[in-house]
């Protein structure tokens, strides 16, 4: 069954995700109705756990709300040292894809099965710093490649270049995965990306920073 939300992603792709960071917490049913005014085909999430990361966000319970709010496919981002002890619960809070920090997991096979269990899309991310063969175990086995394209934990950071070369890197070894990138991602950077070979763009400042959010996704989409 992950394959039919694989499925569903790869169809959106090339997409635009807002990520769910720097909304409006206390008024989420009009974000997600701007978002989907806005054509947005996907949401991410970011879950941090203030260990992982250096800052604290939510869990299941907003995911849970979301899911009643949406049927755009929830991409979930673990930034928490420990996801295996939450994805039975973020499968049932409704999640599609579930992204882990291979610096958390460095051997995720048991990890990615558990995911795999609930019918969810399984991702892996990477931190700027990360060594790329660190992915080297685990790239036969996940379904997605979440290149971080600043350091995990908050928003409104400078895009790193180098996540390009790491973009084109894994598409050219791995045509096969759904690449996806987050981390200052603006009209100035998404191009490049996209060049390389990236499916989905998590974005945060670039749209919650903007009072049109349909005007600031089509900036984006125009600069694909
Ligand atoms: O995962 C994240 C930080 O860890 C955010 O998704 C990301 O930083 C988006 O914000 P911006 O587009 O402002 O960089």
């Amino acid at each position: 069954m992950h394959q039919e939300r694989l499925t569903k992603l790869r169809n959106a792709s090339p997409a635009v995700l807002p990520s769910l960071l720097q909304c409006d917490f206390g008024d989420l049913r009009s974000e997600v109705e701007r978002l989907q005014a806005a054509g947005i085909r996907a949401l991410h999430l970011d879950v941090m756990d203030g260990h992982f990361v250096p800052n604290l966000t939510y869990g299941m319970p907003i995911v849970a709300g979301l899911r009643k709010l949406t049927d755009l496919p929830l991409d979930v981002h673990l930034m928490i040292s420990d996801p295996a002890a939450y994805v039975d619960d973020f499968a049932a809070a409704g999640a599609d894809m579930l992204t882990f920090h291979i610096e958390a997991v460095p051997e995720p096979a048991q990890l990615i099965q558990q995911i795999h269990s609930h019918g969810i899309v399984a991702g892996v991310a990477l931190n700027p710093q990360t060594p790329m063969e660190a992915l080297s175990g685990c790239l036969d086995q996940v379904d997605a490649v979440l290149v971080m394209s600043v350091n995990a934990g908050f928003g409104g950071q400078a895009f790193d270049p180098e996540a390009v070369q790491r973009l084109q890197q894994l598409r050219q070894s791995h045509p096969e995965l759904l690449l996806e990138v987050d981390g200052g991602i603006k009209p100035e950077t998404i191009g490049p990306c996209h060049q390389a070979g990236c499916d989905l763009f998590v974005v945060g400042s670039a749209i919650f920073g903007q009072d049109d959010y349909a005007a600031a996704v089509r900036q984006l989409r125009d600069a694909l």
